[in-house]
């Protein structure tokens, strides 16, 4: 079950806006900018072409109304007709530019999505770092929402800055050379000290707000896992008539998710006050700035219709650097979303990275590990052996006290052994251990298959139900048919429905291959789940079955029946079960 209602973890620093975040996010920008021929950096060349583009157009659309004067002015008919046809066409191309860059900014953000995602799943399923990071770690929530959530928000929100973010290198430069060339260093140098200003203080103010929006974020996901909880187990919950304690509960997450967001919102609002101050104070800094040498007597020889020529004109390169840097000002609360979730989906990152290293059957040079089918990190032993245990001691997480100690066993072909003991004693554990979900304390456990059909096939004590069609619950884990698809192994899977006890699903089903809309662990009885788990090994016939409870729910008759089964086909299997 996943982990939800931890803090930002044990011991975990802030998000902040800080040198980690530059680190987070310039890892996730190699993520989606693998090559310079990649799809995401030819969109990110197109759209720089396009926004530069799209500025000279803008000038050329911004000076327009001074040449309809000059040509109103002078009653020039043919001027005022070529001048239309030109504005027509400027504003044509205008329009269009900016839809493309809207239009390239929306497939850079699904490229993004689908690049970041992917890497994200790639990590999340390798051997067993989707158990490990749910059932096992504390330091990071709801991984789930980091995955399908934050990464959407945090591609999203680098969209929307992408291209405001793109052209500001170059119209800054051009406009500070304008700038300079008409007033001088007075001029970029007042300017870019007023922009170091607006930077340091608006860092100031969204320091806080990085954090809030982590949190904020942990509890969406808390407050969504609580409904996803009543949505899967809504018939036990009714059978507790629940209503009421669940009601409570939920709304209580939804209290805590709300404080969060006024919280964020209060904090927003010193953001937005200092973000709107800068916009302000940078319309009058043009003003400002021609008013010292006016002041300071360095203008006092010219008149005062050359004076007001040179403020027009020092005025207007000035509130286009100005207006350059209020737009990077303004990103200001974007950047702090961004902040926000390259904190959540950089720590996921590098919590997988750490899982995933501390495997001890992870193979670094080829980036295998353990997973069903796979040959990796099985040592060969006698070819009639499935697990040697030598001196075997383990323990739970989070605790100290051993829960078996020097345990030496083989399993060999051709006996059957059950584990019994009173409950919480470590059956289930000796399982996770044999299946190197966990480690051991000490002392040697080897497994001399591999897993799958050709080797040990491990029952879990929940029967899982994959979604999908009847014919893909019981090849499950196999990713395909096997081994090839057609009446054959239709046949297979048929009989051993039957020998299974649940022939009845193919009817309920219309068949192998129809897709069924509903919730397998809705419509199924336990009994009929474990008998579906049956079939399933049945169909994938390996050479050893280790069964954890997986005849719970059934009569000893049953139970029997299914064993004879097994032995019949050949498993040695390994049982455990409270006696
Ligand atoms: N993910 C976990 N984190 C921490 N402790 C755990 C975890 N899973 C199991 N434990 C603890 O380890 C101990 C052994 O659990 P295990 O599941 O092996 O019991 P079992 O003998 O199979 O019991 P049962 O007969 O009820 O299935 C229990 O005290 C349990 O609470």
């Amino acid at each position: 079950m996943p982990r939800v209602g931890n803090s930002n973890g044990r011991g975990t620093k802030r998000p902040k806006l800080d040198w980690k975040f530059v680190q987070r996010l310039c890892s996730i920008q190699k993520v989606l900018y693998p090559s310079w021929a990649s799809q995401s950096a030819l969109m990110f060349g197109t759209l720089l072409v396009v926004t530069l583009t799209e500025q000279l157009i803008i000038y050329q659309v911004g000076v327009l109304p001074s040449y309809f004067y000059r040509v109103l002015g002078d009653k020039d008919y043919s001027g005022f007709r070529n001048l239309v046809g030109t504005a027509m066409v400027l504003i044509l191309v205008n329009s269009t530019l900016k839809s493309l860059d809207q239009y390239i900014c929306n497939q850079m953000y699904l490229n993004w999505r689908k690049t970041l995602t992917e890497s994200l799943h790639t990590a999340y399923f390798q051997g067993r770092v989707y158990y490990t990071l749910n059932v096992l770690r504390e330091d990071v929530d709801n991984p789930d929402q980091r995955i399908s959530q934050d990464a959407e928000r945090l591609c999203k929100q680098m969209s929307t800055m992408a291209s405001r973010l793109i052209v500001s290198p170059f119209t800054l430069a051009y406009y500070t050379y304008h700038c300079f060339y008409s007033t001088g260093w007075i001029g970029p140098v007042s300017i870019f000290g007023y922009f170091v200003i607006g930077t340091i203080t608006n860092k100031m103010l969204m320091g806080p707000i990085v954090s809030t929006l982590f949190e904020q974020e942990k509890l969406e996901g808390d407050f969504r896992f609580k409904h996803m909880q009543i949505r899967v187990n809504a018939e036990s919950a009714a059978f507790y008539r629940a209503g009421k304690v669940e009601h409570m509960r939920t709304d209580r997450r939804l209290q805590a998710l709300l404080q969060t967001q006024k919280s964020l919102i209060n904090k927003e609002l010193w953001l937005y006050i200092g973000v709107n101050t800068f916009d302000y104070l940078g319309g009058f800094l043009s003003y400002i700035i021609i008013a010292i040498p006016i002041f300071t007597g360095l203008y006092d020889g010219l008149t005062p219709g050359e004076l007001s020529a040179l403020i027009s004109k020092n005025a207007f390169v000035c509130i286009y650097l100005i207006n350059g840097f209020t737009q990077l000002i303004d990103l200001s609360t974007t950047l702090s979303d961004v902040a926000g979730y390259t904190h959540r989906i950089g720590e996921l990152r590098e919590v997988m990275e750490d899982i995933l290293h501390k495997q001890c059957d992870y193979d670094p040079a080829s980036g295998e590990s353990y997973d069903f089918d796979s040959d990796f990190n099985v040592h060969a032993g006698p070819a009639d052996t499935a697990f040697i245990l030598d001196n075997l001691s383990y323990k739970s997480p989070y605790s100290d006290q051993l829960l078996v100690e020097d345990l030496s066993l083989k399993i060999s072909q051709g006996s059957h052994l059950l584990v019994v003991g009173n409950t919480g004693t470590g059956k289930t554990s000796l399982l996770r251990v044999l299946n190197r979900l966990w480690e051991a304390h000490s002392g040697f456990v080897q497994m001399t298959t591999c897993f799958g059909p050709r080797g040990t096939l491990f029952l879990p004590q929940k029967p899982y139900l994959t979604d999908g069609t009847l014919r893909e619950q019981v090849i499950y884990p196999l990713k395909d048919i096997y081994p090839a698809s057609g009446s054959v192994d239709d046949d297979r899977i048929i009989q051993f429905l039957e020998l299974a006890g649940v022939s009845s699903l193919l009817k309920r089903t219309g068949g192998l291959d129809e897709k069924v809309e509903w919730n397998w662990y809705d419509v199924l009885s336990p009994g009929e789940m474990q008998r579906l788990c049956f079939a399933r090994l049945f169909y994938l016939q390996p050479k050893y079955a280790v069964l954890d409870e997986a005849t719970s729910a059934l009569t000893e008759e049953a139970e029997a029946q299914l064993y004879r089964t097994c032995k019949a086909a050949g498993h040695d299997f390994d049982q455990s079960g409270t006696p």
